[in-house]
């Protein structure tokens, strides 16, 4: 019997930002290895003209909980939704739900983030520090809370090179932070802002670290862990392999490589890819929860679930084995054929945006000018190398994380629980994880079938014969227009022309010579 899903067993758990991507994937565990958990409160906020329940019904029949429909069939009434909007103060939750919440959480997992890069300090700050601030106060006034766990992430202190399992001081306190938020207009957060975060390379990074040390100060009355995983992937086995349901981190940029958008990036090959994958955070976050539970450690134990210091994989291993995938399984109506190629230099970076990003761009704009159609290349190929632009930080360096605790919580569990919540990264086959990753991302993110993979690979064929003509006719333009200027292009042209003629004749004459 596995100890965890017993712990989980009738109990009551509060989840934040359940409907987010790590939200739902740990839903989804939890249910299927607990189904006689008690409830599932989730703070959810109307989005999108749906309501709280038309978000969790589309949750609930997604291809992710097919297997969770099996074993719970209950499961819709397991799932208590409320309605919540963590920027607002007391989070506009109901005294009614308030109060349910307060005399009924066992456990709590704070997932609700933003993760954008830019977004602006005080959002970042509103909903990473503050938001947490809140709920911890929250979670003081729980009287049957027996966890609280917080998801940061492995970047909270990507200042440093090598980071330990431990929280680091910030510069300035959250406290002050949270309160100029308060008073000072959005354009003086603007000017202060670089200032603030310093060798952070965002807001997010910067107000996630904001938010364990608040974590740290405010849950002195709360037994708490922290989960900090680096970039977060595709599933690798649970429910089933590849399943992704947003462009966050790799994601967007395979699917950008794949169509032939993104043909070149910078990045250093040899730099360490710290992917984990979400199943493998949602098992370690499991059993954080009842390790945090049960043997009540003394102080906040961190946990990094990092995948760099037990079973490397660097950028250049990643790039080859996405594109050997593509090349199996080609996503359909590419712009161009899809390339991987890492440029280390800020010359060849800007020749490939220049030659290989944006003239394709304006030249298929001109052409769908010239056929009467919208032109929407450019725009989209701005968009996506400023978005790669803010992805460059994290490929470009590497970190060491220790996993001393990650390690001492995988030894302490049972044979059983190794199993059903495993882990241990080392066991990761990297080129059939990505593999699988592309085709996930091919199958959910993209809804491809696969009955369309002959055509698309007859699109690659006729791209690439495309390419080929292309070529050809810009290299006799440009050919034309140089000889036509320059009278050393003409002295070179004729050379090559009579030194071919006289090479065929020898040719010829030898050839007749032998008969
Ligand atoms: C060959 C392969 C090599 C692979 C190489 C992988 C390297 C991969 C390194 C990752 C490193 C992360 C390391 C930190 C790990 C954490 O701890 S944080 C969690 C991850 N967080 C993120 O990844 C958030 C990143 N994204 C952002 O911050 C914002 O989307 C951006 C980049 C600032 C763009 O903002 P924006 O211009 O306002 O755009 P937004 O409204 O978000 O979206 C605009 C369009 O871009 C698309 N888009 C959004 N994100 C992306 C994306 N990542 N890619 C492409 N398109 C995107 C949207 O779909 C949208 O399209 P439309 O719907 O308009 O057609
Ligand atoms: N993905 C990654 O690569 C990594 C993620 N992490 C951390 O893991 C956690 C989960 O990340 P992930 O699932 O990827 O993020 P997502 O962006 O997919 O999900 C964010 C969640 O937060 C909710 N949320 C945002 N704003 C509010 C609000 N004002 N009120 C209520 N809910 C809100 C979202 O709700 P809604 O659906 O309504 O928008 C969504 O459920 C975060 O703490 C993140 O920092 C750490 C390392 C890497």
């Amino acid at each position: 019997m596995s100890m965890i899903s017993a712990f989980y067993g009738g109990k009551s758990i509060l989840i934040t930002g359940a409907t987010g991507f790590l939200g739902k994937v740990l839903m989804e565990k939890l249910f299927r290895t607990s189904p006689d958990l008690k409830i599932i409160y989730i703070l959810v906020r109307p989005k999108a003209g749906q309501t709280l329940q038309q978000r969790v019904f589309q949750i609930l029949n997604s291809k992710l909980f097919e297997k969770v429909k099996e074993i719970c069939p209950n499961v819709h009434e397991k799932i208590r939704p409320i309605s919540a909007d963590l920027n607002q103060h007391d989070f506009s939750i109901t005294k009614e739900d308030m109060e349910e919440l307060l005399s009924s959480t066992n456990i709590i997992f704070h997932c609700a983030a933003t993760v954008r890069f830019d977004d602006h300090l005080r959002h970042a700050v509103q909903l990473n520090v503050t938001a947490t601030q809140h709920l911890l106060l929250m979670a003081s006034q729980m009287s049957k809370l027996e966890a609280f766990i917080h998801l940061s992430t492995a970047f909270s202190n990507c200042n440093l090179k090598h980071i330990d399992e431990v929280i680091y001081p910030c510069s300035v306190e959250p406290k002050k932070i949270i309160e100029s938020m308060e008073w000072l207009d959005d354009a003086i957060i603007d000017e202060i802002t670089p200032k603030l975060i310093r060798d952070w390379p965002n807001t997010y990074t910067y107000t996630k670290a904001l938010g364990e040390t608040v974590v740290q100060q405010e849950g002195a009355n709360v037994n708490i862990a922290i989960i900090r995983p680096s970039i977060v992937g595709a599933t690798w086995r649970e429910p089933f392999p590849g399943w992704v349901d947003n462009l966050n981190g790799p994601s967007g940029l395979i699917i950008a490589a794949g169509k032939g958008f993104l043909r070149a990036i910078r990045a250093t090959p040899m730099a360490v890819a710290d992917l984990i994958p979400a199943d493998t955070v949602v098992n370690l976050t499991l059993a954080a929860g009842w390790y945090t539970a049960v043997h009540r450690p003394k102080s906040t134990l961190i946990y990094h679930c990092t995948s760099g210091n037990l079973n490397p994989c660097n950028w250049l291993k990643m790039g080859l084995q996405v594109l050997a995938t593509f090349e199996k399984v080609p996503f359909e109506k590419a712009f161009r054929r899809p390339n991987a190629d890492f440029t280390t230099t800020n010359f060849t970076t800007h020749y490939w945006n220049a030659v290989s990003h944006r003239a394709p761009a304006v030249i298929y704009d001109c052409y769908l000018r010239l056929t009467g159609r919208e032109p929407r290349v450019t725009k989209l190929m701005n968009r996506l190398l400023r978005t790669v632009s803010m992805l460059e930080y994290f490929i470009n360096r590497s970190w060491e994380w220790s996993t001393h605790n990650t390690e001492m919580l995988m030894s302490v569990l049972s044979p059983e629980d190794q199993r059903i919540f495993n882990f241990d990264v080392r066991q990761l086959n990297w080129l059939e994880y990505i593999e699988n990753y592309v085709l996930g991302v091919k199958k959910y993110l993209l809804k491809e079938d696969m009955a369309g993979v002959p055509e698309a690979r007859q699109h690659l064929k006729r791209l690439r014969n495309i390419h080929y003509l292309f070529n050809i006719a810009l290299f006799l333009i440009i050919w034309r227009l140089l000889t036509a200027r320059w009278q050393m292009a003409r002295n070179i042209w004729f050379f090559i022309v009579s030194f071919c003629y006289k090479f065929l004749s020898y040719f010829r004459a030898s050839s007749t010579l032998k008969f």
